[in-house]
């Protein structure tokens, strides 16, 4: 063989093909019982032979309030977090966890950020790494709904991509990001292979926007969307729209949870090589002109 045959045989290693799972779940405020529907997803994720679990946001805790929120926060360094860590290690499967309410040791109101933190499988008791939301849920909707997700978060300053993951460069969202896709185009150009949009997002507005938004991100990005969702009545106040799913880079959708499934996984291949013929074929990076709609 070739020195340069070689190098492809290594490089098609590198980037290969990937099974990976994304979770359905609908939390609670009783972390204890959030905790272990956590535990039989990873077991279900492990048992369909996925290299990677995700979860949606929310997944340790959904309050009814700023105040619940607030008081159910839990430190980056804290039990809890090691506990999701030493769930991974334990189960050899590198783990997203969409969306974790973690203390803002700085915040005066006692605010906190709403957290998308990635934990490899090597077990080293802490988050690999960890995004803060950077667009927060405030709005007064037409069909009633008002969230005011500022009253107890405090917005994250930071685009992330985690560089070497089981899926390539992989990068960092939280729900309602998804509607911002100037922060997945910095994701791209970051080195995201995979994006994603852990959520917990509403009814109206899911059935409104959810698949045409998540297809939209992973077309224009060129990357594999995963997007792991809350679903049905978490409390009096909260229901979530469901239909986790998985995108690849030409839009098509791979994965999706039924609705009406309340705790579930759906399983798809990312496959690499099927992405870098997507952004060969069509170079849209190579075409942008960003000094016509630069804001
Ligand atoms: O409240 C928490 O504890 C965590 N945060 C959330 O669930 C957030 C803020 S209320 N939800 C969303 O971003 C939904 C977005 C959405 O539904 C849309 O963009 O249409």
């Amino acid at each position: 063989m070739s020195a340069a045959a070689g190098a492809v045989g290594a490089d098609a290693v590198r980037r290969g093909v990937v099974k990976v799972a994304a979770a359905q779940m609908c939390s609670t405020g009783k972390v204890a019982e959030n905790m272990a529907a956590i535990r039989r997803l990873v077991a279900r994720a492990v048992e369909a032979g996925a290299s990677m679990l995700f979860l949606p946001e929310c997944a340790l805790f959904i309050g009814s309030s700023a105040a619940e929120t607030k008081a159910a926060a839990v430190a980056i360094d804290g039990a809890e977090v090691a506990e999701l860590a030493t769930v991974a290690a334990d189960a050899g499967l590198w783990l997203s966890v969409g969306g974790v309410h973690t203390r803002v040791a700085d915040s005066e109101e006692g605010k906190v950020h709403n957290s998308h933190l990635v934990f490899d499988s090597f077990g080293m008791g802490s988050p690999l790494a960890v995004y803060h939301k950077a667009h927060l849920f405030d709005v007064d909707l037409p069909s009633g709904i008002q969230l005011h997700e500022s009253r107890a978060t405090e917005a994250g300053n930071k685009v992330v991509v985690v560089g070497e993951t089981p899926v390539g460069g992989l990068g960092l969202g939280i729900c309602y990001d998804m509607r911002f896709p100037g922060l997945f185009a910095a994701m791209r150009a970051a080195g995201a292979d995979v994006v994603t949009a852990p959520s917990a997002f509403t009814v109206p507005t899911g059935e409104a926007h959810w698949h045409v938004l998540l297809r939209a991100r992973a077309i224009e990005s060129q990357c594999y969307m995963i997007a792991a969702a809350q679903v049905g009545k978490h409390n009096a106040k909260r229901e979530s729209y469901g239909h986790t799913l998985i995108v690849d880079p030409w839009g098509k959708i791979v994965a999706e949870a039924a609705d009406s499934v309340v705790e579930d996984i759906v399983v798809a291949d990312i496959d690499l090589d099927y992405l870098d013929s997507v952004r060969a074929s069509m170079p849209v990076f190579d075409h942008l002109r960003p000094e016509l709609y630069q804001m």
